[in-house]
């Protein structure tokens, strides 16, 4: 699905943080939001994801217009659309890795029906198979990310929304995980990544510069 926000503005607590950002997210490839820290780039994945209001311009999804889009309209996007795997990871601590996998409590609170195979199989893909009986909240920060990218395997949605993935990773899980949000894009999806990662930025085939004027590169 092509994502574009037109000219968009968000002011929170009465500071502009993000002034008249337009981008172009296109399905089958990543889209890089860069920047200096402060500088948007959570905001903006966010403003995408419609998870945070615009105060000006427009989100617009295949063409139609989803600004202005109700609870239950962005409930039914981000239940049949989309997946995300944000800084603070969404994972239930309490329950286990495989409840974590299977469920999208984080974001909207639904049930998916599980599909064992499907989980071993997102799980192996970030190198956690044979953890999914664990408590999720023993894992560590960078395991943890890595369960929220198993969870969105599995859900394999059309637009995947990700907020720094390789911060808390090592050198071979940070190429995993690379890899693995190319692999989706590949596959026709559609990748939004904020990041400062170079290796992540390098495997981009967009990169938008938040908080810069000159918006395109690609
Ligand atoms: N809930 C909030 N309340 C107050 N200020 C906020 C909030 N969310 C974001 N901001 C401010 O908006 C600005 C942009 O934040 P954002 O997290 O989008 O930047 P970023 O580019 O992702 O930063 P980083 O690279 O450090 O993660 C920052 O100055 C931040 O303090």
């Amino acid at each position: 699905m092509l994502i574009e926000a037109q000219d968009i503005s968000v002011a929170i607590g009465g500071r502009i943080v993000l002034d008249g950002a337009s981008v172009r997210c296109k399905p089958g490839i990543m889209t890089a939001l860069v920047g200096a820290s402060g500088s948007g780039k959570t905001t903006l994945l966010h403003c995408l994801g419609l998870l945070l209001p615009v105060d000006k311009g427009s989100i617009l999804i295949d063409g139609k217009d989803v600004t202005k889009y109700g609870a239950a309209a962005r409930r039914r996007f981000w239940r049949d659309h989309a997946a995300f795997v944000l800084q603070d990871y969404g994972i239930m601590d309490e329950e286990s890795v495989a409840f974590n996998v299977t469920m999208q409590a984080s974001v909207i609170g639904r049930h998916v029906s599980g599909n064992k195979e499907q989980l071993i199989q997102s799980l192996e893909q970030t190198g956690l198979k044979g953890r999914e009986n664990e408590l999720a909240g023993h894992l560590s920060g960078g395991e943890k990310q890595r369960l929220a990218l198993s969870r969105a395997i599995y859900k394999d949605a059309d637009i995947l929304f990700v907020d720094e993935p390789t911060a808390s990773l090592d050198a071979t899980n940070r190429r995993m995980v690379i890899e693995l949000l190319a692999d989706f894009a590949v596959r026709g999806r559609t990748v939004i990544v904020s990041t400062h990662d170079s290796e992540m930025i390098d495997a981009c085939s967009a990169i938008h510069q938040v908080g810069s004027e000159a918006r395109h590169i690609n």
